[in-house]
Formats: structure tokens, C-alpha cells, sequence
């Protein structure tokens, strides 16, 4: 069908060309046909006659020539009117015949004598005729009038000359449009491309940003002025015209524009910064000009530029083309920056993730001088955030929007609501009448991970060679980390991974002591020692763990100043050209330091994995444990997964695990077992699983009996 459409889309092509082309042949053909190559023979006669001075009067109107000849007889003898025309055929009264007649008749000249001729006269025989009546009137004094013609014939080339033109252009625009990607409208070409967003039918609060609270505090003062800016006038206090809000995507940058609008009831523009460029040069600036000039007859407002950066990147630097038209169009918003006064009442706001790579020209003063940043949000933001889109959701009662925040970490606003909608899908799909922790568990690694494949056929031996991979990564974050908790082990392919093993820091980590990052390392190395332990071979299921493991050594040794023999010491390796700091120079020391740099981060992974090799030597039963079990089932749970690293581990090997404070207090709370009440917790987690288990079957019980419509 592809197929089939592309070559519809071809065809059009050689159609206009070929409708063009007979335009152009019509065109020359007109012109060849009309030019004429000598004066027909009727006008010879004419020209003749104006020569040897028997012509009075010329009157020429529109190519059309009406000759009155000198009356030589002084007799009155009815005037007789002789009309040629150049494609007068055989007429008998065609001026040639009496012409003839009149050689014929030398002698009597009478014939002509007083006569006027009418004669149509191509345009490409007026020039010689006015040329010859000129002559005429300064040797016998002719008298003629001209007027300049509307030619049919000149008008037509006007029109053709128009029509081609326009062709031309509808078809180089056709070109554009094709390259410019169907969907796009070819007339939206010119134009402001801001949007105005109506707030008043979907208004957004300040109360709609959940957890923003120093962000908000900081645009408090923006709303402010934009309701009382005589305020602020009387005082002389400057208010910032632009604002960069600075944070990853989906930390709600957006949102809190929209609510600085909404809050202050101004009206808000939005445009994206990637659609002011277009192929077009200039096309860019002539956009950011029609956007300032409608929003002005607006004021006060708000206009929110997204992805600034895709604008305002360093002038002069990058890869490729297209910059020129970067650059005019950031000037122009410069322009329009410096144009506007503080007392007009716009108010710009730009959203970026990257502001380093931003022109130093929009950050000076008067232009985007205020600068927020806006960061994922901690714990506590995340469980407001969650509040917030819960709103409307049926949750199963008990749902703990605390607990999910807190094992969320890293979660931006918009993981949440994505997080939130996913299970209200998965619930849905079950027929549910309220959204389960289950529903929001698997939600979670959805959101993390993409969509869960369970159908992905993997061979026995890759089964339990994943397991066994997993299950090396799980016991080496309970066994050697301080901060990690094990979430949940996995084998059921998700993403790109074979399998996860799911930890998480049990507080948001805002500073890594190096004892973390080695430790990190070690879990990362987890997944192969494992597989080395037990089938004596490696396999290339791990090259990501490598990859991040060697990259987190490197971290180590070249930016955080931690290795061995080159403490704090920074060598810095730009390893992002995107970043318009010349490419090429991909390092700032010798190769000395280099080789240095190359056997420290070799000595930490060697290091790191010994360790790794007989951590998991010490807890192979537990390891072998925990990947029968993944292969039983495919998926372990932080309780359970606790439950089986016990029972398998003898004490004095326990004895030898990491401190970690987070595990304490979750064993404090009844969460976790210890070694000691082990027994009792099993008997009541296995209640508390038999419990929830038929709360499931019977939930799948009832959805099997109502015809499934959400599968349909
Ligand atoms: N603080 C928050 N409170 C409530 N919802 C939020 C918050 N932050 C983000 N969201 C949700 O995430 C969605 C996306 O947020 P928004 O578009 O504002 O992010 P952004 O930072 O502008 O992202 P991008 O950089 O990708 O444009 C919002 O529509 C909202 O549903
Ligand atoms: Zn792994």
C-alpha cells in the first residue's frame, strides 16, 4: 500500500512539468506567430504612401490605423472607406487591388485621392510606422495622433508571463512541501506560529503544580507584577522580562508557566522553539517579529518558548548548516527583547534542559536575566505530584501514595502522571473496579522499563543463565551495599534487558561517597560474576553492566579526582561535540596521563571484581536459591527475595554484610524479617500472598463472566 501511495505522489510530478512545458511551448509559438518577419504587403503600400507624402491625417488607436490621404483633386466625390486588414484574404476591396488598380490607372490618380484607409498594424510594425509618420510630418506636415495600445496581444503575454510564474512558484513551493514532510501546512508558511493557549476553559493553578514550592515562590513575584504592575512602576522596580526555566524534561516547566498565566489571568502564547526552524531562511526571524508584534496588542501577557535552546545555542558554533538561520532568528529575539520596554507587560519565559549550551546573549541583563531551575522532585514533592493526578482515579483503598513516592526516586512529574495513567490501563484491562498496588507496581517498570515482553522466547539455558545473572546483581546489592534496597528481581525480558534486578537508593542521594560508587560497581559486576560462578563462562548478557561500570570507573578516576595515585586530580574528556566547543581536541593531557588514567580504571574494575568473585562464592546457595526461584516463578519480590537470601546464608557469612541503615528501619517497621523472626514472618507473608491471590482470582473471576470490551 506504501508502494502504491508513493507512486501516486510521483506521478503528479511529471504532470506539471509537462503542463509547463506546453506553457512555454504556447507561449514562444504565440511569440513566433506574431512577429512578423517584413511588413505585410498592405502596409508596405501604406508606409509607401506616407513616404511620398500623400497622407494627412493618422489616427492609430489600439494597433488600429485609419489613414486619411490627401485630396489632390479638389473634386467632391463621395468618400469611399477601404478597409485592410492584415489577414484580409482575396477581398476584392483589399488595398493591394487598388492599388493595382492605381498603377494600372496611372494617370488617373483620382482612385485613392481623399480616401482613408483602416488597417489593424502589428505591434512589431509600430515603431517603424511612428518612426515614418515622424518623418513625414516634419517633410510635408502630417498631422497623427497616437494613442499607446491596449493590445490584446501584449495582454496576453502579461497574462501567460503571470500564469508561468505562478506555476513555477506552486510547483518549487510543491517541492518544499514535499521535503518539509506531509502534515505540515505548505500555507502556514509566514505567520507567527504561537499559539495562544485559552486558560479560562483548562485553567492551571499554581495547586496543579505539586511540589514545586521554591519554583512557585520565585514566580509569585512574576504574578504579582502582572496583576499590579503600577505596583512596581511607582517604586521603579525592574521586573525581569525573560525567564529561563532550567530543568530535565517532564519536571513541569510548562506547567508552571501555564500557572503564572493563569494565576495573574494574562493571556499565554506558546510556540516551541524547533518551529521557528524551517528550511527557509529568514523564515525564522520574520516568526519571532509577527509573534511579538500580535502579543503586543495583548499586553500584559506571557509567551513560553520551548526548547530555547534549539534556538539558542552559542551563535557561530555547531555542526551543519541551518545555523545562519539559527542565528537571525535568535538575533531577532534578541531584538524584540531590547524593543520592548519593562512597562509593556510581556513577559518571556523559555524552558530548557540544557542551559549550557545556551547563547551568553540571552542570558545578559534585560533579556533572560531571571533563571529557575526546575528539578525532579524529592520524596515528598513526588508524593504530592501523586495527589494530584490521583484525583479522579479509583485507588484500591490502602494504596499508600507515600510508599510509591518513596520508591520512585528520580521520578519526574511527568513518570508520575504517565505512572498514575498506566495503571489505571492495566486495571482496565482487568476489569477492575479500583486500581490495585499491583496494578501500580507493574506500572512502575513500565514506566522505568518500557512494556513488559513475556513472550519473548528465550531457550532454557538463557533462562537460567539470566537468572543466575540477576540473581548476582541482587545478592551483591544486599551483601556490599550501604544505600541500595532490592525491589524486585526479574527475569521477564523488558526492554532491551534480558531481565532487571530493580534497586533503589532507600533516600534520594545527592552526593556519592567513592565506597558508593565502588559499590555500584560491584553490583553492576554482580550479573557476570554470577554467570561465571556457576556455568564457568561469560556471556556477552552483560556488555551493558560493563559498559556502565566502565564508565563509572573513568567517572571516578578523571572527575571526581578518586584514584589511587591521582587524587583530586581532574581530567577533564569533553565528550559531547554537540556542544560546540570545537571538535577534535578530545583531551587536555598527555598520553602519559592518559596510559594513567587507562591502568587506574583497570585497577578498580580487577579490584572490584575479586571482590565481586568472592562475595558471590560465599553466598552461592543462596545465589542458586534465588535463581531457582526466578525460573520457578519470574519475577521475586523484595520480601521474599529477604526471605530466601536468610534462610540460605549461614550467620557468620551474614555477619560480614554491609550496614545498611535503610534496611534497619525498614526491619524496625515489620517490613523486613531478620534471621531471628524469620520463621513467623514467612507463615504471615505467605497469608498475606494467599490472601491477596484470591482477591485476584476472584477479581479474574468476575471480569471473565462481563465480556471483555477493553481487549476488543
Ligand atoms: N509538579 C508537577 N505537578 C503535577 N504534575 C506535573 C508536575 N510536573 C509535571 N507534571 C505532569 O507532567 C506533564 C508534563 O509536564 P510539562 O510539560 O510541564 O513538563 P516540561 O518540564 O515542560 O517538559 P518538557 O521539557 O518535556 O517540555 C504535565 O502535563 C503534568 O501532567
Ligand atoms: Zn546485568
Amino acid at each position: 500500500m506504501f508502494e502504491k501511495e508513493k507512486r501516486k505522489t510521483k506521478g503528479i510530478r511529471p504532470n506539471i512539468g509537462t503542463f509547463l512545458l506546453l506553457i512555454l511551448f504556447a507561449f514562444i509559438a504565440i511569440y513566433y506567430f506574431m512577429g512578423d518577419k517584413e511588413p505585410d504587403t498592405d502596409l508596405s503600400a501604406i508606409l509607401q504612401l506616407v513616404d511620398d507624402g500623400k497622407v494627412q491625417h493618422v489616427d492609430i488607436v489600439n494597433n488600429k490605423i485609419s489613414v486619411k490621404l490627401i485630396d489632390t483633386r479638389k473634386a467632391k466625390q463621395p468618400e469611399t472607406t477601404v478597409t485592410g486588414t492584415s489577414d484580409a484574404s482575396s477581398n476584392n476591396d483589399s488595398l493591394l487591388n487598388i492599388l493595382a488598380n492605381n498603377k494600372q490607372t496611372d494617370k488617373n490618380k483620382i482612385v485613392l485621392d481623399g480616401r482613408t484607409i483602416n488597417k489593424y498594424v502589428s505591434p512589431n510594425w509600430m515603431n517603424l510606422l511612428l518612426e515614418k509618420l515622424e518623418k513625414a510630418k516634419d517633410k510635408y506636415g502630417l498631422t497623427y495622433n497616437y494613442t499607446e495600445p491596449i493590445s490584446l496581444g501584449a495582454m496576453t503575454n502579461v497574462i501567460l508571463i503571470l500564469v508561468m510564474l505562478g506555476l513555477l512558484a506552486f510547483s518549487m513551493w510543491n517541492l518544499f512541501f514535499r521535503q518539509m514532510g506531509e502534515g505540515k501546512n505548505p500555507l502556514n508558511f509566514g505567520g507567527s506560529k504561537a499559539k495562544r493557549v485559552d486558560l479560562s476553559t483548562d485553567p492551571v493553578t499554581f495547586a496543579d503544580v505539586a511540589g514545586a514550592d521554591e519554583e512557585k515562590g520565585e514566580m509569585q513575584e512574576i504574578v504579582d507584577f502582572l496583576k499590579n504592575p503600577q505596583k512596581y512602576y511607582a517604586l521603579g522596580a525592574k521586573i525581569p522580562r525573560g525567564v529561563l526555566l532550567v530543568g530535565p524534561p517532564g519536571t513541569g516547566k510548562t506547567l508552571l508557566a501555564k500557572a503564572v498565566a493563569t494565576e495573574a489571568g494574562v493571556p499565554f502564547y506558546t510556540i516551541s522553539g524547533s518551529d521557528f526552524m524551517e528550511m527557509y531562511v529568514g523564515v525564522g526571524a520574520s516568526r519571532v517579529r509577527e509573534m511579538f508584534n500580535e502579543v503586543k496588542k495583548h499586553t500584559p501577557a506571557i509567551i513560553f518558548i520551548d526548547e530555547i535552546d534549539a534556538i539558542g545555542r552559542q551563535r557561530g558554533s555547531g555542526l551543519g548548516g541551518g545555523h545562519d538561520e539559527r542565528e537571525q532568528t535568535l538575533n531577532q529575539i534578541l531584538v524584540e527583547m531590547d524593543g520592548f520596554s519593562s512597562t509593556q507587560g510581556i513577559i518571556v519565559m523559555a524552558a530548557t534542559n540544557r542551559p549550557d549550551i545556551l547563547d551568553a546573549a540571552l542570558t545578559r541583563p534585560g533579556r533572560f536575566d531571571r533563571q529557575i531551575t526546575v528539578s525532579p522532585p524529592d520524596i515528598q514533592g513526588r508524593e504530592d505530584i501523586l495527589a494530584v493526578h490521583a484525583k479522579g482515579k479509583k485507588l484500591a483503598k490502602g494504596i499508600d501514595l507515600r510508599e510509591i513516592a518513596r520508591i520512585t526516586p528520580g521520578f519526574t512529574g511527568a513518570d508520575l502522571a504517565n505512572l498514575l495513567n498506566e495503571a489505571a490501563l492495566l486495571a482496565a484491562r482487568k476489569n477492575a473496579k479500583e486500581i490495585t498496588y499491583f496494578d501500580i507496581q507493574d506500572a512502575i517498570f513500565k514506566v522505568m522499563l518500557g512494556p513488559e515482553k513475556k513472550n519473548r522466547i528465550m531457550s532454557e539455558k538463557e533462562r537460567s543463565i539470566t537468572a543466575h545473572h540477576e540473581a548476582g546483581h541482587a545478592i551483591m546489592v544486599r551483601a556490599m551495599s550501604e544505600t541500595e534496597r532490592v525491589e524486585r528481581v526479574s527475569i521477564i525480558s523488558a526492554g532491551q534487558a534480558g531481565g532487571y534486578t530493580a534497586h533503589k537508593p532507600f533516600e534520594d542521594l545527592y552526593y556519592a561517597s567513592k565506597d558508593h560508587l565502588l559499590q555500584n560497581i560491584m553490583i553492576a559486576l554482580g550479573g557476570r560474576g554470577g554467570e561465571q560462578l556457576i556455568f564457568k563462562q561469560i556471556t556477552t548478557g552483560a556488555s551493558n553492566d560493563l559498559e556502565s561500570c566502565n564508565k563509572l570507573a573513568r567517572k571516578m578516576v578523571t572527575v571526581y579526582g578518586m584514584a589511587e595515585h591521582m587524587e583530586n586530580l581532574v581530567f577533564t574528556e569533553s565528550d559531547d561535540m554537540f556542544m560546540g566547543h570545537g571538535i577534535g581536541h578530545s583531551h587536555s593531557f598527555s598520553e602519559h596521563t592518559a596510559q594513567l588514567i587507562d591502568n587506574n580504571v583497570k585497577e578498580i574494575i580487577d579490584a572490584a571484581y575479586k571482590r565481586v568473585m568472592t562475595c558471590l562464592s560465599q553466598h552461592e546457595t543462596a545465589l542458586r536459591k534465588i535463581a531457582e526461584r526466578l525460573l520457578e516463578v519470574e519475577r521475586i519480590d523484595e520480601v521474599e527475595f529477604e526471605i530466601l537470601y536468610l534462610e540460605n546464608t549461614p550467620p557468620e557469612i551474614l555477619a560480614l554484610d554491609a550496614v545498611n541503615p535503610g534496611r534497619e528501619q525498614m526491619i524496625k517497621d515489620g517490613l523486613l524479617p531478620t534471621k531471628d523472626n524469620l520463621a513467623e514472618f514467612k507463615e504471615k507473608y505467605a497469608a498475606q500472598k494467599a490472601e491477596t491471590e484470591k482477591k485476584r482470582a476472584m477479581a479474574q473471576l468476575q471480569a471473565a463472566e462481563v465480556p471483555d470490551l477493553t481487549e476488543a
